[in-house]
């Protein structure tokens, strides 16, 4: 068969440059012996250079013409391709349950899906690596106080050292996007444990970016609801742009200490009450 046709819908762009294609691959190098997965591989230009690597590689890839052209063109992944969508795929069993390295030349339009999902097998993935649009992976490593700076870089930097490594001009896919591009590699923190509550820290990471010309104060009230016992502390009269990841971390345990408190109170309040209404029974 010929040459896949760009989709505009799959986000379609495809690298010409076989040099930025193996400096591409190359990036999964400081993950070493890991196995690979590459996602939307269309006709395998960055694949080729994964395969010279001695790992197994697998690949998935949603469009149906890139895939007949990629078992056409490469029998040796033959049994490796996956047919599917990358954001419904599970992961758990994919190599066994061993952890491997994610890679790839994402597709533009569902690459913070795709990263929202390396989150949540963090554990599975201790390294992440490829091309986006370059503001994403502008955003992805934005420091507190840049205006790039939110939920996206929280969460990732939280549990991921990234690294900007290099930007790629649009005139070497075909067809060109209308965006430049950059390729980062994030690396798993040696410790997995936040020092928090999980599930709080990104309650209050979205919540507050959500709101972000709002103090933390307001738009930590919404969390606490009615009776907020925030204390004076001036932290929680920034906005969530001013916090480091360690300060996020900080606020989520004392949000949850306000939380027991206020559950303490709530509950004082009830037996108090209960204990009146008994009394003029
Ligand atoms: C930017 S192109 C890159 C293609 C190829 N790797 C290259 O560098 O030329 C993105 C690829 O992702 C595929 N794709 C789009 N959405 C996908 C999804 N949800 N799951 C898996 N692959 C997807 C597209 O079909 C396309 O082949």
């Amino acid at each position: 068969m010929g040459l896949v046709k760009p989709k505009k819908f799959l986000g379609q762009h495809f690298l010409k440059d076989l040099s930025i294609a193996k400096d591409i691959a190359d990036t999964v190098d400081e993950c070493p012996g890991l196995p690979i997965l590459e996602v939307g591989p269309g006709m395998g230009v960055l694949t080729q250079f994964l395969m010279e690597k001695g790992r197994e590689v697998k690949v998935v890839e949603l469009d149906f013409e890139s895939v007949a052209y990629l078992r056409e063109n490469f029998p040796a992944l033959e049994g490796n391709i996956i047919e599917d969508d990358f954001l419904k795929l599970k992961l758990e069993k994919l190599f066994d349950g061993r952890p491997f390295v994610l890679t790839g030349n994402y597709p533009y339009n569902i690459s913070s899906q795709i990263f929202f999902k390396m989150l949540d097998y963090k554990d599975l993935i201790p390294c992440c690596t490829g091309m986006i649009q370059k503001e994403v992976a502008e955003r992805i490593a934005a420091g507190p106080g840049s205006k790039t700076y939110g939920i996206l870089s929280i969460l990732i930097q939280a549990w991921y050292k990234v690294e900007y490594l290099f930007t790629v001009h649009e005139h070497v896919f075909n067809p060109p996007p209308k965006v430049k591009s950059a390729v980062i590699r994030m690396t798993r923190n040696e410790t997995k444990e936040l020092g928090c509550n999980e599930r709080l820290f990104k309650l209050i990471v979205k919540t507050t970016f959500n709101q972000r010309r709002k103090t933390l104060r307001n738009s930590i009230s919404s969390i606490l609801e009615k009776g907020n016992p925030l204390s004076n502390d001036p932290v929680f009269n920034k906005r969530p742009e001013q916090l480091s990841v360690q300060e996020f971390i900080e606020l989520t345990n004392r949000v949850e200490t306000a939380l027991k408190d206020k559950a303490d109170i709530d509950c004082g309040n009830d037996i108090a009450r209960k204990g009146a209404t008994s009394q003029k029974e």
